[in-house]
């Protein structure tokens, strides 16, 4: 199995790490536009192999796509991240751009890729990889609920002063500061429903919490996550290559599903070794379905100002 990580920048590099550590993959291709940056991570997160026990091979290229050839999966982590005050949505400016770029060359050179969306604003550039790279829909997945689900769980289990491992939940709808839909009814302590045994105001500061998540993180470094990030696009890189159908809520093209259609936006799909297997079509509340369709509203909003 080779991955491509475009972008070798925190994110990208962390990525990159985590797929390598967790060693089910051949190969991983750095590829970053700033001259000698991706081969001079991979020449370090390689120094590693020996400390950490993996047998990846890790390589870095500046820009030359040749290198990226035969790739089963590709992650774009390529773009500028947000500073502290500014919302994802703002980066469209200048992520459209390298996003779409970036795309047209992956697909070049490996016509049958599975690619992965990181940069931001994720769900409008997943729908801007799908309207110019001529992918069939079942091979581009945006990663936000992966990593918005993982914030919940911490969130709930500093609530419930319990261990993350008793914790389950997760998160759909919009990867932003505002869109986000953590599934609270949904949300279970060994099965047990949180709601059992969290107060009303504990609820709230849990799902207020996991909504700004990344503007938290964003304050206190200056600049957005790179840890999580990077372990959330490991764990869908891993589902596929492993082919694990395990269930993880992505950011996905809608035909319909969640009474949406010509979206990108966070449900629960299967990933396996087809990339998408199949979306899988849960019970929401009303409130929830009407929180979804806000959501949605949103981000098309935000879509309408791409150019193709
Ligand atoms: N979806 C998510 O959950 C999630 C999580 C974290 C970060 N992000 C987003 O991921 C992106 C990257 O964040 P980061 O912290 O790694 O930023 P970073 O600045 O550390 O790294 C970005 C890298 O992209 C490179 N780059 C820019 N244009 C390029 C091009 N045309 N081709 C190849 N490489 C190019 C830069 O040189 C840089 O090294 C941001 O847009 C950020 O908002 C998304
Ligand atoms: O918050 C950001 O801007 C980066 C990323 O989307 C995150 O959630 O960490």
């Amino acid at each position: 199995m080779k991955v491509t990580v475009v972008g070798a920048g925190a994110v990208g590099a962390s990525c990159a790490e985590y797929i390598a550590m967790k060693n089910f993959c051949s190969e991983v291709v750095l590829v970053d536009i700033k001259e000698g940056f991706a081969e001079g991570k991979a020449m370090d997160l390689m120094q590693t192999a020996s400390l950490n026990g993996f047998d990846t091979k890790i390589t870095g290229t500046t820009g030359d796509y040749s290198k990226t050839a035969g790739s089963h999966v590709a992650v774009i982590t390529s773009g500028i991240p947000r500073k502290p005050g500014m919302t994802r949505e703002e980066l469209i400016g200048i992520n459209a751009g390298i996003v779409k770029e970036v795309t047209e060359n992956l697909v070049k050179h490996s016509p049958d890729v599975i690619i992965i969306v990181v940069s931001n604003p994720m769900d409008t550039m997943a729908y801007l990889v799908h309207k110019t790279s001529g992918l069939p829909k079942h091979r581009i997945i945006g990663m936000g609920g992966a990593l918005d689900s993982a914030r919940f769980k911490y969130r709930l289990a500093e609530a419930l002063e319990s261990p993350i491992s008793d914790v389950d939940g997760m998160v759909i709808a919009a990867h932003s500061d505002t869109g986000m839909l953590p599934l609270l009814s949904k949300a279970t302590r060994n099965g047990v429903p949180v709601t059992e045994f969290l107060s009303e105001e504990k609820q709230q500061y849990v799902i207020e919490e996991t909504k700004v998540g990344g503007a938290t993180l964003t304050k206190l470094l200056g600049t957005s996550a790179w840890y999580a990030p990077g372990a959330a696009v490991s764990v869908m890189v891993q589902a596929i290559a492993c082919d694990q159908k395990k269930m993880i809520p992505c950011s996905l093209m809608l035909d319909g599903e969640y009474g949406e259609s010509d979206i990108c936006l966070g449900v629960p799909a299967i990933i396996g070794a087809n990339g998408v297997e199949r979306i899988v079509d849960i019970t929401l509340t009303e409130e929830e379905k009407a929180k979804f369709a806000e959501a949605a509203k949103a981000v098309r909003e935000v879509n309408g100002d791409l150019k193709f």
